[in-house]
């Protein structure tokens, strides 16, 4: 029997290995049975899929198993965006969404995201029992499924269309009058993925000038991971530099998550990314709240709330933790390391497509270059640096168990002055450097996160960590 597990963003597993149809059936079930339990099979649950391998026959399979159950199924008409598929819960007030994509991963996964009746990533408890409840599905083998064309008959299958109706929220929390007429060239990269023609087309429709580079669907993406990150978006570097744009913007996979960059082709992390855009809707936006971030992403953020007097949070890795937080109220802005940002007003979940559109808002807004206004931003603010080394283990933790009940009073020549085990392990050093060190909840890595002053600093840290690593891991 196959072990299917909700990991830090949803179950992700390899096509025709343990993600087959059988399984995505099982898994389905599942979420009638959770959806029934909780007495909201009247509302119907929205289907959609990204551009991967076979999407649209998982996510048809996903239908004809809630249809049989007695639950409207909506299905997308087209590969949709996961803040798409999460705002269309909220605009029809559905039961919850099943979305089939694995985000960023190589093209030979598939995935499941389960999104609740809140339209943001599903809590720690709901995927419990969601868990429980496909082992009881596996182990009593009933799964009911109906064929597509009886789903409609019955009135239990409708296809919908949300493309539209998160543009017009989207034109609810962009500054379009800002955006409008900026002489601003952009170069758009949906990366293969769910994102096609979003970020563009709403540029375009405000005027810009726009060059779209992968913008057709390919289930391999061209050779790349769909990630938007400083490793795979040379493409999009070459195309700014080429056509002498301003700016660069990427979306992953299923377009949660956002890349950024300069139009000298230096990419710009998440963390440099959501400090700006804390600092544009302070600053320019004139709006207040309270700024979430994962324990992984850069205390910038706690140094701009504190200077304008506003509370900072720190949660665990995982925008469902920074989502929950924006559920509870007066969040300006949520965001984390990986690239996930969602802001007040919006749905509790990332959305690299909202984002950015904030980036190019910000520019037209300040009518400067992302580098000047980064410039601007680390004078007001000072600088961090941060890094993030992604290492490959044993598959045994207990070196992390040793850390935990132990953890260190010195690394190298550093003094640890606090500890925080929200998720894995975080040392608070002098001269506010950190590190962290934690597993991953979605591959086989353990992640180790380390920020300081200056890059001197980081370089000294990141060493040390690194030796210390290696001694820990070899020990066991
Ligand atoms: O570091 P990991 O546990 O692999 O998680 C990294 C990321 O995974 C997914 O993309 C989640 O949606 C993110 O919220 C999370 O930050």
């Amino acid at each position: 029997m196959s072990d299917i597990r909700f990991g830090t963003d949803g179950w992700r597993a390899v096509i025709a290995d343990q993600f087959t149809m059988e399984n995505v059936r099982i898994v389905a079930q599942a979420i009638a049975h959770y959806t029934i339990e909780n007495q909201q099979q009247q509302q119907g649950i929205i289907v959609g899929h990204d551009t991967r391998f076979m999407g649209r026959a998982f996510a048809q399979e996903v239908a004809s198993v809630l249809a049989a159950n007695g639950i409207t199924a909506y299905l997308v008409n087209e590969p949709t965006p996961t803040p798409v598929v999460a705002f269309g819960v909220r605009h029809f007030a559905a039961s919850g969404a099943v979305m089939i994509t694995a985000s960023h991963n190589p093209p030979h996964y598939n995935g499941i995201k389960y999104i609740p009746d809140y339209a943001g990533p599903a809590t720690n408890p709901i995927t419990i029992r969601l868990e429980q409840l496909i082992h009881q599905v596996q182990q009593k083998r009933e799964v009911n499924r109906i064929s597509l064309e009886e789903a409609a008959s019955k009135r239990k299958l409708q296809y919908i269309y949300l493309r539209p109706h998160y543009e017009a929220h989207l034109r609810r929390m962009i500054r379009f009058d800002v955006l409008r007429g900026a002489a601003l060239h952009i170069v758009v990269d949906a990366m293969h993925g769910a994102g096609i023609g979003y970020v563009s087309t709403i540029l375009k429709e405000n005027g810009l000038k726009v060059t779209t580079i992968r913008d057709y669907e390919d289930p391999m993406f061209g050779g790349e991971l769909p990630e938007p990150n400083d490793k795979h978006l040379a493409e999009l570097k070459e195309e700014i530099r080429h056509a002498r744009a301003d700016l660069g913007l990427a979306n992953d996979g299923d377009a949660d998550r956002f890349g950024v960059v300069a139009a000298d082709g230096r990419y710009i992390p998440p963390n440099q990314v959501l400090a700006l855009l804390a600092r544009h809707l302070i600053k320019n936006r004139k709006q207040t709240g309270r700024i979430v971030r994962t324990v992984a992403t850069t205390h910038l953020l706690d140094r701009i709330a504190r200077q304008h007097g506003l509370d900072s949070v720190e949660t665990p890795v995982g925008f469902k933790y920074v989502g929950t937080e924006m559920m509870a109220g007066d969040v300006l802005i949520g965001g984390e390391e990986s690239g996930g940002c969602s802001i007040m007003g919006h749905i509790p979940e990332k959305d690299g497509i909202l984002t950015n559109l904030l980036i190019a808002e910000m520019c037209a807004w300040e009518k400067k270059s992302i580098t000047d206004i980064l410039a601007e931003l680390h004078g007001e603010y000072g600088e961090f640096f941060s890094t993030r080394l992604d290492l490959k283990t044993r598959g045994n933790s207990e070196w992390l168990n040793q850390i935990r009940e132990k953890p260190p009073v010195q690394i190298g020549s550093y003094e640890v002055r606090g500890v925080d085990q929200k998720d894995g392990i975080k040392l608070q050093l002098d001269n506010e450097q950190w590190l962290l060190i934690r597993p991953s909840g979605t591959e086989p890595l353990v992640r180790i996160y380390c920020e300081a002053g200056s890059l001197e600093e980081l370089g000294g840290l990141q060493e040390t960590v690194s030796d210390w690593f290696r001694d820990l891991h070899d020990d066991e």
